[in-house]
């Protein structure tokens, strides 16, 4: 019986490292456990940056065609953000959950909100970045954004911080390597919690209770 996969929301203001980390977390050596998991590729009205690929970064669409597949109910959650929307397809994470891959979702505060309606065992987990002198860095350290797409971002950061509270887990994105473990932890933590285990390890408790019972 393949044990359902979990789903994780990362949140974070645009700059923060939450393609960063999810990166890094990608990488075989990361985890302790074997089970597959894989980031999510929204539906965004955005024009593609430079180097991103469509059906890799995003499924680049037109307006139209994003509003159409809201009429369809085929979107898990969507929002507008920066001017331009963003979705993540509820088929395409049904059927990753369903073959037991855990799934990641990179997403605004507002499509977290949506998925925490839909999907209560959800784990949303805060990126934040140690200081907003650091993030205004991080964001011109990067070389991808104009001076007043910078300035947007930075305001943008403050609606997203003011959501802090409503995640499970905060991680403060100052030291990297430190980061990444918290996020590690995060994600092992839910993997070893019994609900999941339980499924994955019944025959083992099937035969230590076999064995209990014969002894009594
Ligand atoms: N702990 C860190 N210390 C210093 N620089 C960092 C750290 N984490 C990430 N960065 C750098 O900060 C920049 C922004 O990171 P990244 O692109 O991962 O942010 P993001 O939150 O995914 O942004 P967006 O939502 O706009 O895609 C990158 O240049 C990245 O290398
Ligand atoms: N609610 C959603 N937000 C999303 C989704 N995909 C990405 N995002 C968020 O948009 C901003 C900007 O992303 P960028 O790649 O254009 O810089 C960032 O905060 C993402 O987390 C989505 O499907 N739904």
């Amino acid at each position: 019986m393949i044990v359902p996969g979990n789903l994780f929301i990362l949140s974070a203001p645009s700059g923060a490292g939450k393609s960063s980390l999810i990166k890094a977390l990608l990488k075989p050596e990361s985890l302790a456990s074997a089970r597959p998991m894989q980031v999510s590729v929204s539906h965004t009205t955005r024009d593609p940056r430079p180097g991103e690929n469509n059906g890799e970064h995003y499924h680049f669409v037109s307006v139209e065609a994003f509003k159409a597949q809201i009429a369809n109910n085929a979107f898990y959650e969507y929002a507008e953000v920066f001017g331009n929307y963003y979705g993540t397809s509820e088929a395409a994470i049904d059927a990753q959950l369903a073959q037991g891959i855990d799934v990641f979702l990179d997403i605004d505060w507002q499509g977290a909100q949506q998925v925490r309606m839909k999907k209560p065992s959800v784990t949303t987990i805060f990126i934040s970045p140690p200081s907003k002198e650091e993030l205004e860095n991080r964001l011109r350290g990067r070389g991808q954004d104009s001076e007043e797409v910078i300035a947007s971002r930075m305001e943008q950061a403050q609606a997203e911080c003011s959501h802090y509270k409503e995640f499970d887990y905060i991680i403060v994105n100052d030291d990297f390597d430190q980061a990444l473990l918290d996020l590690t932890t995060i994600v092992n933590n839910q993997r070893l919690k019994c609900r999941q285990q339980s499924i994955a390890q019944q025959a083992l408790f099937s035969k230590l209770l076999e064995n209990d019972h014969k002894k009594a």
